[in-house]
Order: structure tokens, then sequence, then C-alpha cells
């Protein structure tokens, strides 16, 4: 009894810890002006109450901006570093299910005790000195000097930083001298706050470029290189590209991270591990960039591990034959990279060709198991699903994959409150006019690309309701489900019904579902 007392308090006051969390997210912050560099000087106040300043300057940080890529740079950079023995520290963003996911230590996230510990250390601190001069911290800002208290507390002997959006004005910038900037791929995303074009886009990720601090970069389109190697040089830095890792550097072993565009990564990586093993004096492991890769950085990168980047999880209900696909994906660069990469693992994995895939054709018992792909999305509406859709699609079908069909669904966690591992409650009246746009772009765009000309008046549209209350409306090519409890349920009962074909169901448009649906069908 005292037990199950017990830990319901300390759920409860994990769950007081994210409300607090939560308290700090405003529209303000998500939509846009904090990184504008709005009120950017307060971080220093911050800092100041915090008394962060000289643990900060004794960090060796690897600080890494981009479009695209960010993240899995610093995963595979932890991974190298961590096994070439050093303490990591790494900060990520954003996170899937659990907040303490953005901070891992020697690999993993932070302890539920540790992070209460120092969230609380930071939060009353802030609480007790702020007013309305310098109120407080925005969420994303809490959650960056979080992370330097503790990387400083727990004396890592590296900090691996991923910026949270831009470069310029990013909570992360407040570093003065890390050991080693880069840059990962560049593309079009959050324009609206970091300008339209790729060299203004640019300009803002370079602004974490410090003085004759070496930087690296991955080969960019003409217009965004310019303008890093102008920041770089005024800042007297030596920018330099680094090529993507070359697979027959891994032994014969496959990259940790699945895709094509992780060779990107992982070649950036490499580069910022060699050097900041160089400029940390630590040449035990020596490095040219073209020789064979030590035998640390091979473990690194084909070991290392990020949640919803190309992951692929069997349903635990039907493994035999429901497979889940996850990528977040949500720019069009990463559509495409996302939809190669599904489609060659799917194709690879398949034993006949999709095209035009009819499952009642192939029941025939004792030959392979068949194959459908089916598409699971939802992309949040600053996106512009006419850039996403078509670009999916299309990559998919060049490389012969179809999708038998599309379900659209409303995310369920809310951008407001940081979720835990329980999800919240499913709304039936949830407004679904966003759910519907994006099934009439893919109705569409399914007729226009078989020649047809586009028209939603000749087909039939059903909208039934399911056994649990939840809404669905279909088209010929595409459901959408009022949950997403609902359509993995779907997803289940036609796996169930159908055991002779395997359905592949790519998940992505967006990271909060990605979270969503992977707290759904772990449990
Ligand atoms: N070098 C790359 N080029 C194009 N797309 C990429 C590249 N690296 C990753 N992606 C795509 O972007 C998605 C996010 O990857 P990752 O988390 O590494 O990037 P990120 O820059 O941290 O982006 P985000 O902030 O959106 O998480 C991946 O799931 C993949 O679809």
């Amino acid at each position: 009894m005292a037990e199950g007392g017990s830990m319901e308090s300390a759920a409860g006051r994990y769950q007081s810890t994210l409300d607090a969390l939560s308290s700090l997210i405003t529209k303000k912050s998500r939509a846009d002006k904090s990184n504008k560099g709005d009120r950017y000087d307060l971080l220093f106040d911050y800092l100041k109450i915090l008394e962060l300043d000289e643990a900060i300057s004794q960090l060796k940080i690897i600080h890494v901006a981009g479009t695209k890529g960010k993240g899995s740079t610093c995963t595979f950079a932890e991974s190298i570093l961590r096994n070439c023995g050093f303490r990591t520290g790494l900060f990520t963003s954003p996170h899937l299910i659990d907040v303490r996911e953005r901070f891992r230590l020697d690999g993993l996230e932070i302890s539920e005790e540790k992070f209460l510990e120092y969230f609380w250390w930071c939060y009353d601190r802030l609480k007790e000195k702020t007013n309305d001069d310098v109120p407080m911290p925005t969420y994303f800002r809490f959650l960056a000097l979080l992370a330097f208290k503790i990387f400083a507390a727990e004396q890592v002997d590296v900090a691996i930083l991923e910026v949270g959006l831009g470069g310029r004005f990013d909570a992360t910038n407040v570093v003065k001298k890390p050991i080693v900037c880069g840059i990962s791929s560049l593309g079009y995303d959050h324009m609206e706050i970091l300008g339209n074009t790729l060299g203004e886009i640019a300009g803002e990720k370079a602004g974490i470029f410090k003085h004759e601090i070496p930087a690296f970069t991955v080969p960019q389109p003409d217009e965004a290189m310019h303008v890093l190697e102008e920041k770089a040089s005024k800042l007297n830095i030596n920018l330099q590209v680094a090529h993507p890792l070359d697979a027959n550097l891994l032994n014969g072993l496959k990259l940790a991270l699945e895709g094509e565009h992780q060779y990107l990564n992982a070649g950036l990586a490499v580069a910022l591990c060699s050097t900041w093993l160089q400029r940390t004096g630590h040449p035990i492991i020596n490095f040219n960039q073209t020789g064979p890769l030590p035998e640390p950085f091979i473990k690194g990168l084909t070991t290392a591990s990020l949640q919803g980047r190309a992951q692929i999880v069997p349903d635990i209900e039907s493994p035999g034959n429901l497979v889940f696909y996850l990528d977040g994906a949500h720019s069009p660069e990463s559509m495409e990279a996302c939809a190669r990469w599904f489609s060659l693992c799917t194709r690879d994995d398949n034993h006949l060709s999709n095209l035009n895939y009819q499952p009642q054709q192939h029941m025939d018992e004792g030959s392979k198991k068949d194959t459908a792909q089916i598409l699971l999305f939802n992309c949040m509406s600053v996106r512009d699903p006419q850039l996403l859709l078509p670009r999916l699609m299309r990559t998919c079908a060049s490389h012969g994959v179809c999708f038998q069909k599309a379900l659209f669904v409303p995310n369920i966690s809310v951008y407001h409150k940081v979720g835990s591992q329980a999800l919240p409650t499913v709304d039936p009246q949830v407004d679904l006019s966003w759910q519907f746009g994006l099934q009439r772009a893919w109705e569409s765009l399914m007729q226009s690309d078989k020649g047809v000309k586009p028209s939603n008046t000749d087909q039939a549209c059903e909208e039934v309701k399911d056994d649990t209350g939840m809404r669905v409306t279909s088209f010929k090519n595409s459901s959408v489900f009022s949950s997403l409890p609902s359509a993995i349920k779907w997803l289940r009962d036609t796996a169930q019904k159908d055991r002779f074909v395997c359905f592949q169901v790519l998940v992505t448009g967006s990271l909060h579902l990605i979270g969503d649906v992977l707290r759904l069908i772990k449990k």
C-alpha cells in the first residue's frame, strides 16, 4: 500500500513538473517572434540568475544547426565520442514521447530523478528572480538552459547541442566558444521565421559560427554554400565540406540510422568528432578523413539510435503482417528522403512488385507473403501539403511503390501541453477540416497521376462510424479517421482479416504524429 502510494506521488510529481513546463509554452514562442531575436538578451539574464556563465565556458561543445539532419548528425557524434570513451551529453529536439528524451547522458535519456532535481533547481531560481522586466523564459529557452545546467553539473566531457530553430537567435547560441560547429543539409523550412530564400536561411544558420572556431558543412546548393562561405570568411573560419561517408569504411556493417541521406549526416559527424578530438588534445584517435575509420567510430556509427527517424516497428498485435515504418519528415526535402527510404526498404523486403497491387489476386496459400503499402499521414497546418504530398507520392511511385490507401488523422498531442507516457483522451468532435483538405489533395493527386481529370463529385464518399463511435470518411484511395486510435484499430483489424498480406504502413508528416503512434503501438 505504502509502495503504491509513493509510486503514485512520484507519478504526480512528474506530472506537476510537466505542467510547470507547459506553463512556459506561449503562443508567441511557437508562433514566431522569439526566434527573430525578440529580447534575445534576456538569455544572458537567465544565465546570470542560474550562475551558468562560467560553467558553459568550460563545456567542450559541438554545436550543430541545419534544416535537415541536425538531430541525426548529433546522435552519430554522441555515439562516436561515447565509444571513444568520453562522458557525453546530448541535447536534441523535439521529443517524441517524453521530454527527457531531449537530454541524454552517456547515450541514455536522463533519469526521472535527475531530471526532477535539475528541473526544479532551475525553475525555482528563475521563478524567484524573474519579474515584469525579466519574465520567465519561454519553453525552448528554458529547456536549453536546463541542458546547460545538466551538462555542467554532470561534468560531461563533451556536450553536443542541436539548434532548436535557425541559429543566430536560438537559445543554444549563447555558447561563446564551442570546439567545433556543423551545418547539416539546408532546405526550406520555417520560412516564416528564417526567410524565403536558401541564402537567407543559410545566413540565419551560419549565426552559430564563432570567430576562428572550425566549422564543417555538407555539400549544399550553391546559393546556400555561397552565404555560408561568406559568413565564415568574415569570422576567419576555414569552412570545410565534409563528404558523405563512404559505406565501405564501415567494415561491412550498416549505419545504425537508415536511409541514404544518413551517409551525409554520418560524414559530417565524423568530421566534427575528429576535429573535436584534435582540438581537445586527444590525438589517440588519429584519423585523417581519408584513411580507415577508427574502430570506435565504426561502433558509434553502427550502433547510434534515434527514435522516429526511419524507424521500423512490427506491430505487437500482428507482428507477422503489420509493420510500421516511422519517419518524422515534414519538409519537402525530407519527405523525398523519407519516400526513398521507405521505397527501398519495402522493395527489398518485398517478393512481388507492388505496382497496381490487388491483394485478392495473390491469395495463394503457401506462397510467400504479399505486401500492401498504406500511408498514415498528418502535418501541421503551417506546412504546405501541396509541397509535401506530391513529393512523397511521386518519389515512391518512381521506385515502384504505390500506396493502396492513405489514412489522414488528427494528432493527439497538443502543442500547448507537454505530454507524458499517458495519451490524452481523444475528442470525438475534433475539427477535421485540415484532414479533409489533405484527403482532397491526395485524391486529386491520385487521379491526376493516373491521367484522370481531377474531380471530387464523381467519387463515392462514404461516412461511417466505427464501433468506438469515431467518424471515418472514405473516398476511393483514402480515409479520414477522427482519431488516431481508431485508425490504428482499423489497421489492426485489416491485418487480422488478411493474414496473407503484410501491411507496411508509412507514418510520416509530423514528429508529433510519430510520437503519438509510438505511444499507441508500443503499449
Ligand atoms: N541530410 C538529410 N537530407 C534530407 N533529409 C534528411 C536528412 N537527414 C535527415 N533527413 C530527414 O529529416 C528527418 C528528420 O531528421 P533529423 O531529426 O536528423 O533532422 P533535424 O534537422 O533534426 O530535423 P527536425 O528538427 O525536423 O527533427 C528524417 O526523418 C529524414 O526524413
